[in-house]
């Protein structure tokens, strides 16, 4: 029987991170992906130069859809934009408990475009982190979280901790994408008891756009294949990891990641 996981997020026009990226991880895996639009932007490999929300009404419109026609057997999100649609998110979630969750808290790009306003950021930790198997912040969105500064293995512990204990995500991994030198690529899981590093080689590439949103979509993906959490994030990890391998050299700014890679010749 063919799997299905849902990503609500939003539409990235130049087809690298968002809902392009989630699908196609979906599809790498075998998983049937459907998709709840938050947000379209007007974004290439260099930036992103315009946003602009999707009704609320619509965004529940298509959950409704969603969930009235198929069984979802795991569920991510990534960007929501405000605190409306977050609230919404959450509520159709926890109605219909959906607890296969991973929560991308996508908050701030690569570019260093702000993808989520100030409110928002409140509506997030409140109403949707706290229903999340896992959360998955980029060194940015952790530091955010935990207000705390990140520099070290040590900071990413405790911004971890932090974001654990102060928001009650069952589990939290604090991305190393945004890392320097050897910590790069060095992703810290914390499930309330131990800490555990995941390692990737890294990957010498500037075009590294869309790589968390590949990581979560990943996740869900492999949630949706019946893996326990921390397989998951370990095949998930496995398979950024040779998707920025085969990083595509698009555009001038920062080019998406390889997600098909097997068949690249
Ligand atoms: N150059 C790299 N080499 C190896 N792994 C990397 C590299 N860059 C990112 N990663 C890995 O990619 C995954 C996504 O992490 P990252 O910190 O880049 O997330 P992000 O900033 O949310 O991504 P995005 O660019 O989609 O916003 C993590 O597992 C991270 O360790
Ligand atoms: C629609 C959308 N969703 C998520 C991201 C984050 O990805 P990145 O940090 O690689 O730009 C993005 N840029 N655009």
């Amino acid at each position: 029987m063919t799997k299905v996981a849902l990503t609500i997020a939003g539409s990235d026009s130049g087809g690298g991170a968002g809902i392009q990226a989630d699908l196609r991880t979906f599809a790498f895996h075998c998983v049937h992906g459907v998709s709840a639009l938050t947000c379209v932007t007007a974004q290439n490999t260099l930036g992103v130069s315009a946003v602009e929300a999707i009704s609320v009404a619509m965004v529940i419109k298509q959950i409704e859809a969603i969930l009235q026609d198929f069984e979802i057997n795991a569920v991510k999100t990534g960007m929501l934009l405000n605190g409306t649609i977050i609230e919404a998110v959450a509520q159709q979630l926890k109605q219909r408990h959906l607890s296969q969750l991973v929560v991308d808290p996508v908050m701030v790009s690569r570019t260093g475009a702000k993808l989520l306003n100030q409110q928002a950021i409140d509506s997030l930790k409140q109403l949707l982190i706290p229903q999340a198997l896992i959360v998955t912040p980029n060194r940015y969105e952790a530091q955010l979280l935990s207000e705390m500064e990140i520099n070290t293995i040590e900071d990413m512990k405790q911004a971890a901790n932090k974001i654990y204990h102060n928001l009650r995500a069952k589990v939290v991994l604090v991305k190393g994408g945004g890392m320097s030198g050897s910590l790069k690529g060095v992703d810290v899981w914390f499930d309330g008891n131990e800490y555990e590093l995941l390692r990737g080689t890294i990957v010498d590439t500037k075009n590294t756009h869309g790589t968390g949103c590949t990581l979560s979509a990943a996740i869900a993906a492999n949630l949706a294949l019946e893996k326990d959490l921390y397989s998951a994030v370990q095949a998930a990890k496995n398979y950024v990891t040779t998707a920025l391998q085969h990083s595509l050299n698009l555009g001038a700014g920062n080019g998406p990641v390889g997600h098909f890679f097997p068949l690249l010749s």
